[in-house]
């Protein structure tokens, strides 16, 4: 079945700049995998690539046992003999056709039986919820709308393998927010494998089943999207994935007021020597503030911040407060109180602070320290204010 893999792939120009370097990656069968990365970071190169619309300029690209690019074997199997179903940002639909024809366009093209065509439309049309639009042409329709005909004009081919390039770039955030429901769906339901292009970490958060950072043409991390939140395995990903963002502060080894030098000394305490160098990062929601330092657990870092601003979602309440000579961000779910100016006592669990080597990667033996210790795992199971 269609497992992809990737193996020493790389795009260069003639400039000599890469797009993608080296690029080892495996997407299991019946995988939804999203390549999420910042602009120009090589995520719409490397799907061009699987869909055979771009050639490598080194490795092998594989789906299942079948061999589609290999540069050193001099083997290119053009897009149409891949199998795979496309579908990018722009939607490329047949002006001149309805919805249903355009849908049905794929399936004519395949010799699909009459009888069996109709079929497939009208399911692909029931899933998408856009038969009611099957006599429009795509002028009439919304650009959601003429988004849902696209994607129903390839399921109704059902491809095994399904390459997306932003397809939601371009819905409002309430469509957007339906249609990440109805592509989810769309994939458990069919069992395919889906790769999909984006920039955007919470469509890749809600949706995949594993999630390819990229950075400058090269894989930072890739793995289940939990998995990338809880362990981001460099300073990028941390960055990256999270919103409102990890706060990350830069360690200082040689002393001073501030709060690296402040994190910096903790590290050394926990670990038993000084960090040299790299960068402590907390989540928001992991930041905890506390009125009265009494009710701070042992065993925490802590130290006082002031209160800047406070902002309140409806549902959470994201608190900027400054600490020492650090911004900081933190969240939290229950109603916070406490008014603007106020110092209060900020405090993280052990197993919340994410340390980072001056190389940017995760640090191990951090992760390594907490475990089997009883004061390393979050204090307080509730969390947040108190
Ligand atoms: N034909 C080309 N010649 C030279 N450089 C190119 C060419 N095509 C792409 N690049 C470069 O390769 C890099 C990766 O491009 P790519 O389109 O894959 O990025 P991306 O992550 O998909 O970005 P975006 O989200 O903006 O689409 C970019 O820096 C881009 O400028």
């Amino acid at each position: 079945m269609p497992l992809i893999e990737l193996s020493g792939v790389s795009k260069s120009y003639l400039s000599g700049q890469y797009a993608v370097r080296d690029l080892d990656m495996v997407v299991p069968d019946g995988a939804f995998m999203c390549l999420l990365g910042p602009s120009g970071c090589g995520k719409t190169t490397t799907l061009r690539m699987i869909a055979g619309l771009e050639q490598p300029t080194a490795g092998d690209i594989r789906v299942g046992t079948k061999l589609l690019d290999s540069v050193r074997q001099g083997v290119y199997v053009p897009p149409e003999k891949r199998g795979m179903g496309l579908v990018f940002q722009s939607y490329a639909l047949w002006p001149h056709m309805t919805v249903a024809r355009n849908i049905e366009f794929g399936l004519r093209m395949r010799k699909v039986p009459g009888p069996e065509r109709d079929n497939r439309v009208r399911s692909a049309m029931e899933l998408l919820r856009i038969a009611d639009y099957a006599r429009r042409f795509p002028s009439q329709l919304s650009g959601g709308q003429q988004q849902r005909v696209a994607l129903a004009r390839m399921l109704a081919v059902d491809p095994e393998v399904l390459l997306l390039d932003e397809p939601l770039s371009n819905l409002d955030a309430r469509l957007r927010l339906e249609m990440r429901a109805e592509l989810k769906r769309i994939h458990q339901r069919s069992g395919s494998t889906v790769v999909l292009v984006t920039h955007d970490q919470l469509e890749a958060m809600t949706m995949a089943t594993h999630v390819a950072v990229m950075n400058e043409g090269v894989v930072e991390q890739l793995g289940p999207p939990m998995e990338i939140y809880e362990r981001p395995a460099s300073v990028f990903v941390a960055a990256f994935v999270g919103s409102p963002p990890m706060n990350l502060v830069p360690m200082a080894d040689r002393g001073g007021d501030g709060l690296g030098a402040h994190l910096a000394s903790y590290v050394a305490e926990v670990t038993g020597r000084p960090p040299g160098g790299g960068t402590v990062g907390v989540r928001p929601e992991s930041l905890r503030l506390a009125a009265d330092a009494a009710d701070v657990p042992a065993g925490v870092w802590r130290t006082s911040a002031e209160v800047e601003t406070v902002l309140p979602t409806g549902s959470s309440w994201t608190v900027q407060l400054r600490c020492r000579d650090t911004e900081l961000f933190a969240v939290t779910f229950r109603a916070f109180e406490a008014l603007p100016g106020s110092t209060m006592t900020v405090w993280v669990a052990r197993s919340d602070l994410h340390l980072f080597g001056a190389d940017g990667r995760r640090r191990a033996d951090w992760d390594v320290v907490d475990q089997g210790r009883p004061d390393a795992a979050d204090p307080l199971a509730t969390g947040g204010v108190r």
